[in-house]
């Protein structure tokens, strides 16, 4: 039996009393990789953050590795969070400080205290995403596509049961995405199960995939053509 990690029965999603989605029914498997499309407005962001305890689920049902929506507090969501690995377009690096001490800055937040332990873990994600030797750079002196793998990195610190990417390509040139795609695609090969929410549809056909579509106040599946 697949294990389910994420389902949606019935759920609406509102920013504010303004309905974004309708009656969205979603299931997804721990090892799948699934994009979620729709134009600018779209409500995909909405979705994503619904995901992650951002906003609240007052209609209908979800559970999200193990943690129920529609009941969630505000206490839940630093755990619920810790399960999920979640990477933004714009990054979300501190500037302040070198990339090991942004990892570390994480594990430290979630309970991790043994030096030697942080110091493999650190070294573990950051082999992950090919960046070990950028481990002492500052973020502005990474490209950008530099500074995604280094937030992907981030996301896997906490061995996440599913990750969360929202245009996690939206700030790349076309071959800068290829090669941040190329990190998820990897990872999802490996086990990770990842809900990407995409406008580029260059990456849809060059890695195709299970595709919902937010449209209308909808979230449907769609079909990919081949060729
Ligand atoms: N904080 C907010 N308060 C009120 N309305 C919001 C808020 N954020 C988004 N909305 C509205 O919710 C709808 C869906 O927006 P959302 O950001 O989820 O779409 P999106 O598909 O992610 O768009 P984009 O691709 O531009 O990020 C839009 O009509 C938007 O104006």
């Amino acid at each position: 039996m697949p294990e389910t990690v994420l389902q949606l029965k019935d759920a609406s999603i509102y920013q504010g009393d303004s309905l974004v989605l309708a009656d969205v029914n979603f299931e997804m498997n721990k090892g799948d990789f699934v994009y979620l499309i729709g134009k600018t407005g779209t409500g995909k962001s909405s979705f994503m953050k619904t995901l992650y305890g951002d906003l609240e689920l007052t209609k209908g049902e979800g559970s999200i590795v193990d943690f129920d929506l529609a009941k969630l507090k505000e206490d839940d969501i630093p755990y619920l969070r810790r399960k999920l690995g979640v990477v933004f377009q714009d990054f979300k690096l501190l500037n302040d400080r070198t990339v090991n001490a942004n990892l570390e800055f994480v594990l430290r937040a979630t309970g991790w205290k043994d030096k030697e332990k942080i110091a493999a873990k650190i070294e573990a994600v950051l082999n992950r995403v090919g960046m070990k030797t950028k481990e002492f750079k500052y973020p502005y002196e990474l490209s950008g596509g530099e500074q995604q793998r280094i937030a992907i990195a981030r996301a896997l610190l906490n061995d996440p049961e599913l990750i969360l990417a929202d245009e996690p390509t939206g700030n790349l040139d076309p071959q800068t995405s290829i090669e941040v795609m190329e990190v998820l695609q990897e990872l999802n090969k490996k086990g990770h199960t990842i809900l990407m929410a995409t406008h580029d549809y260059a990456l849809l056909l060059k890695y195709p995939s299970k595709t919902l579509k937010c449209d209308d106040n909808k979230v449907f599946e769609v079909v990919q053509r081949k060729g």
